[in-house]
């Protein structure tokens, strides 16, 4: 659904987006210094939508993420900024609110599989768990979890284990039904980023953040994982945030995509206008790094030079060092968003209305 993107200002609530992000800073405390890994991101995914989030290995895309479902790792903090879901604040809610929010509204796939499964529980055990605490979360405030598990004991257990194989075959794990009972180091990688998903899945959550999820799959897998995804968006309306490095997957599969270079986003548009028409010169950079799937044997141009690590005095554009147009005012003044067509922004002092451009 490509809906145009709604103003964040709307008084109309059902304007209102699913998840707002606005000026959103997340910094680690190191030896080395101040990491400084998400600069002042604002995003907005509007429900029902798939937004795409690319960047280069180290932008931020991953530390992006964990900020909004309340897991940044030590030593690091959102230290600016807010995150709303359904116009509540997350960066406020408390980890009590937030575990209740993780189990239902908001799941998330982690880009490393193995550190998020639990080594100790089978892998069907582990999804059937997740669907007993939805089901708990969902139709009782007044029973606890504890007590309503005594009294319907098994039916709901054989209830969940059913539907726990029902999401391994969902996520395309051949004899689903034995493999549940394997553990994760039974599983290849690729298989315990298809569990992971699952797990998540089975939350049928209004939100669903998936960090590189098809990255160690091989591609017949990779095409069915995003036809999942795109089937349960349509099924049930959910918002999904894709990070990925791979642009033939964003391609395929998002409605919206936001450039992110160095904690920042730099250009957001409708997938097909950003494909069409790359604005901003690091995304230009990373589609001609790119291999074409149309042309698989055209020359490559990488993008010289590598992403900062965070640290220490930035250009005011964090991309001019690397830059092909890059001028002298590109160090000095900070570049904000500009309209270069229908939905399409980006950040870059060298575009826009002739009036505004460098
Ligand atoms: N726990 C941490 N402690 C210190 N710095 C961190 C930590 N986690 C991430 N960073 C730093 O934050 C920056 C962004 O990292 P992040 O993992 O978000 O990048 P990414 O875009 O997800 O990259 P990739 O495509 O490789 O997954 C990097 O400079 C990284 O070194
Ligand atoms: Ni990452």
């Amino acid at each position: 659904m490509s809906s145009p993107r709604r103003s964040v200002h709307s008084t109309d609530p059902a304007d209102q987006p699913l998840l707002e992000v606005s000026g959103l800073r997340t910094q680690f405390y190191t030896d080395r210094g101040t990491v400084t890994a998400v600069d002042g991101v604002d995003l907005s995914l509007t429900s029902g939508e798939i937004v795409g989030l690319v960047g280069e290995s180290g932008s931020g895309k991953s530390v992006l993420a964990r900020s909004v479902m309340g897991l940044v790792d030590d030593p690091g903090e959102i230290t600016d900024g807010d995150v709303r879901l359904n116009d509540e604040s997350l960066v406020n809610a408390d980890d009590e609110r937030l575990n209740e929010l993780r189990g239902g509204t908001v799941s998330m796939v982690f880009q490393d599989p193995m550190h998020s499964l639990n080594p100790t529980l089978s892998v069907g055990e582990q999804i059937a768990e997740t669907v007993r605490l939805n089901q708990d979360i969902g139709e009782s405030v007044s029973l606890s979890a504890e007590i309503k598990r005594k009294i319907l004991g098994a039916a709901e257990d054989s209830e969940a284990w059913r539907r726990a194989i029902e999401m391994l075959e969902t996520v395309q794990i051949p004899e689903a039904a034995t493999r549940a009972d394997d553990f994760p180091h039974e599983f290849s990688g690729g298989m315990r980023q298809r569990a992971m998903l699952a797990i998540a899945l089975s939350c049928e959550p209004d939100l669903l953040i998936a960090d590189e999820p098809t990255t160690a799959l091989d591609v017949t897998i990779q095409a069915g994982i995003l036809d999942e995804l795109r089937a349960l968006k349509d099924a049930f309306d959910t918002t999904i945030l894709l990070i990925t490095h791979n642009l033939a997957v964003v391609a395929e599969t998002c409605d919206w995509v936001n450039v992110m270079y160095a904690g920042e986003i730099v250009e957001r548009a409708p997938t097909s206008v950003l494909f069409e028409n790359p604005s901003h010169p690091y995304t230009q950079g990373l589609i001609a790094s790119t291999p074409r799937v149309d042309d698989p044997d055209a020359a490559l141009k990488p993008i010289p030079g590598s992403v900062p690590d965070g640290v220490g005095e930035q250009p005011a554009c964090k991309f001019a060092k690397r830059c092909p147009e890059a001028k002298p005012a590109c160090y000095e003044d900070p570049p904000t968003f500009r309209s270069v067509g229908t939905d399409h922004e980006v950040a870059c002092l060298r575009r826009g209305t002739e009036a505004e451009r460098l």
